[in-house]
């Protein structure tokens, strides 16, 4: 089996769209490799005294609509390649959603789960202090993904703002709300995947009370998932993490999981289900399948057991272009990544015109203003798929794609 490179599959997405919408060669190269690729190594002191030098990125992708605008991870397996896949798809979900920002993401190589809270401090706060030359309210602004969290996102605005001499808010989003947070950004990614599975569940005439759920990964995103299907109705029949799945075809109640997996560090071993393999959640009998782990785990491997009608791409880059056709083929309906999970940026983007002005919206406001956005941008997507005939996926980056090219050409390529 080729080894799996997710920024080889973002080129590939990038090529499918760029081809129907018969871009040219030169907007081509432009728009398919990163503006910037920064590469930083680092010293750590770990708390037994040692130095450890840590290895970390940030890759601005495009800045054509915006400033760049993405999350940070951690976790062993980072990879450039991968840094640059996703600052390449934060680009078109910035541009699918409409909010004035291009693409960037970054990570740094390490071991979170073995490491204590004072070492991610001093880890994160060097590596901030590493990135702060290109990162910037104005110019860079990340936030939370994978293993990191509101607290990762406190110490890299502290750092920052030391270096400024005065607090800059709006150089991170996903903060906690007494340093300039917003309400609702913890919840904002998995709250979209609710507003656009609710349209797509209209589009293909399902009710969503009812419906049996499957979610892989129960962090950020798939846990808060788990607590809003289960409260409009749905079933949630299984739930994964890295230990392993979970199914009960009778429905998994989300806060007595949430609570097992706080005291035990897993979901697998909840005792109110049948123990499965971490990958079967994306096989179980379901009606909506919402992969909210990492990318790639969706392949032309398993992409035909999958039984669901419809796939909310809660991760980054969860399915490969080949599981794509084999999906569309079924009659399954994905939701791609770049919509489905534009949830969280878009609520990042308010948090950041809120620290700008330095004037807060409340919590219904924030919830009303980010489902106007993602039912637009998924009825956007929609009308452009039943134009070309072709998934949900092509129809996204053609529409984001298209919108990035126009700002690169309507600000003119220097001689
Ligand atoms: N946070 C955000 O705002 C946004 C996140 N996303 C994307 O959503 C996805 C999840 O992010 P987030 O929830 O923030 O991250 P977290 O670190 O909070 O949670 C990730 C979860 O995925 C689980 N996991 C990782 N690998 C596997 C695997 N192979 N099989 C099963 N479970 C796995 C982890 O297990 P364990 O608990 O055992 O570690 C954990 O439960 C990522 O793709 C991210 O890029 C997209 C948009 C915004
Ligand atoms: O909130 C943000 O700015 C970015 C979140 C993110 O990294 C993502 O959508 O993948």
């Amino acid at each position: 089996m080729q080894q799996f490179n997710p920024y080889d599959m973002a080129v590939q997405q990038f090529e499918l769209a760029a081809d129907r919408l018969e871009l040219s060669e030169d907007m081509r190269e432009i728009l398919r490799k990163p503006k910037r690729e920064l590469i930083v190594n680092f010293p750590v002191r770990l708390d037994c005294g040692r130095i450890k030098t840590m290895t970390g990125y940030r890759v601005q992708h495009n800045v054509n609509r915006g400033p760049a605008k993405g999350g940070i991870r951690y976790g062993p397996d980072v990879t450039l390649d991968e840094i640059k896949a996703l600052a390449m798809w934060m680009t078109w979900k910035c541009a699918v959603v409409g909010i004035p920002y291009g693409g960037a993401k970054g990570g740094v190589i390490c071991d979170p789960k073995n490491m204590t809270a004072s070492e991610l401090e001093r880890l994160t706060r060097r590596f901030t202090t590493e990135i702060s030359i290109i990162i910037g309210p104005h110019s860079d602004i990340p936030a939370p993904d994978v293993n990191t969290n509101s607290q990762v996102m406190a110490w890299m605005m502290d750092t920052y703002s030391m270096h400024e001499g005065f607090s800059i808010p709006a150089v991170v989003t996903g903060k906690p709300l007494s340093i300039g947070g917003s309400e609702g950004r913890n919840e904002a990614t998995a709250t979209g995947v609710l507003f656009t599975t609710r349209r797509a569940a209209l589009r293909i005439g399902m009710p969503l009370k009812g419906a049996r759920v499957s979610i892989q990964g129960f962090g950020n995103v798939g846990s808060i998932a788990a607590r809003l299907f289960h409260n409009e109705g749905c079933k949630i029949v299984a739930v994964s993490d890295t230990n392993g799945g979970l199914y009960n075809e009778d429905g998994l109640d989300p806060a007595m999981v949430q609570r097992h997996k706080l005291e035990h560090g897993t979901v697998a071993t909840y005792p109110r289900g049948q123990r499965i393999r971490a990958m079967d959640v994306l096989e179980v009998p379901c009606d909506i399948l919402i992969p909210a782990a990492t990318e790639g785990l969706i392949t032309e491997y398993n992409a035909e057991k999958i039984q669901a009608r419809i796939v909310s791409e809660a991760a980054n880059g969860p399915t490969t272009p080949a599981a794509d056709a084999i999906l569309f083929q079924k009659g399954c309906l994905v939701i791609p990544d770049i919509l489905a999970s534009a949830g969280g940026v878009t609520v990042s983007y308010f948090e950041w015109v809120q620290d700008l002005q330095s004037l807060f919206w409340d919590n219904e406001d924030i919830t009303h203003r980010l489902e106007v956005i993602m039912n637009k941008a998924f009825d956007a997507v929609a009308n452009k798929a039943d134009h070309y005939h072709c998934d949900l996926r092509l129809g996204a980056n053609m529409l984001a794609i298209s919108r990035v090219a126009e700002a690169t050409q309507v600000r003119g390529i220097y001689p």
